[in-house]
């Protein structure tokens, strides 16, 4: 089980720099990318596009942007799109796929119970660890068989929730 996106796995973390694609933009972290798509104002791309701003301070930024209206309905769908940018390029496919099949979860003390797990209260909804879950899911069911696809998805599904580490 991966609780933390800390130290060897840091590489987990939105806030790991790497190249993402998307919307036609490129950025220099899943956070920058993920940010991004709060508003179409053309200042606040330019903002998450800028390299030189941490993943940080676009994060604490993006506290005081007019968010779109309908943000809570549509980030969970930006971050899927985002993070299969992010694995579908080396190294991070190789890192992702090597995981195998363990439960992945951020673990923080920032009080995320959304994204994560707080540690403090060992609550949380983990939508980003599942969503890392099933994009490594797609990487690795991509390269098997078609037919034995619904079985092995089934199997995956059924080997984290009972066997987990
Ligand atoms: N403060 C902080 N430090 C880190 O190291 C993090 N990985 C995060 N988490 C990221 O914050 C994003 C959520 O932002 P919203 O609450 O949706 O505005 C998400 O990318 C988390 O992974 N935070």
């Amino acid at each position: 089980m991966i609780t933390t996106f800390k130290g060897q796995y840091a590489w987990l973390s939105n806030f790991k720099r790497c190249e993402v694609f998307f919307r036609g933009a490129a950025y220099t972290s899943s956070e920058h990318a993920y940010m991004s798509a709060k508003s179409e104002c053309p200042d606040w791309k330019a903002f998450c596009q800028d390299g030189g701003n941490s993943p940080g301070r676009v994060k604490a930024m993006s506290r005081r942007i007019a968010v779109r209206p309908d943000w809570n309905e549509v980030k969970v769908g930006v971050m899927r799109e985002v993070l299969r940018d992010k694995f579908s390029r080396e190294p991070f496919r190789s890192y992702l796929l090597d995981t195998g099949n363990c439960h992945l979860e951020e673990g923080n003390r920032w009080g995320d119970q959304f994204w994560g797990v707080d540690l403090k209260t060992g609550e949380g909804q983990n939508h980003l660890g599942r969503l890392l879950m099933e994009v490594r899911d797609e990487l690795y069911l991509a390269g098997q068989p078609r037919l034995l696809v619904p079985i092995l998805r089934w199997l995956r599904a059924a080997q984290r929730r009972y066997f987990p580490y």
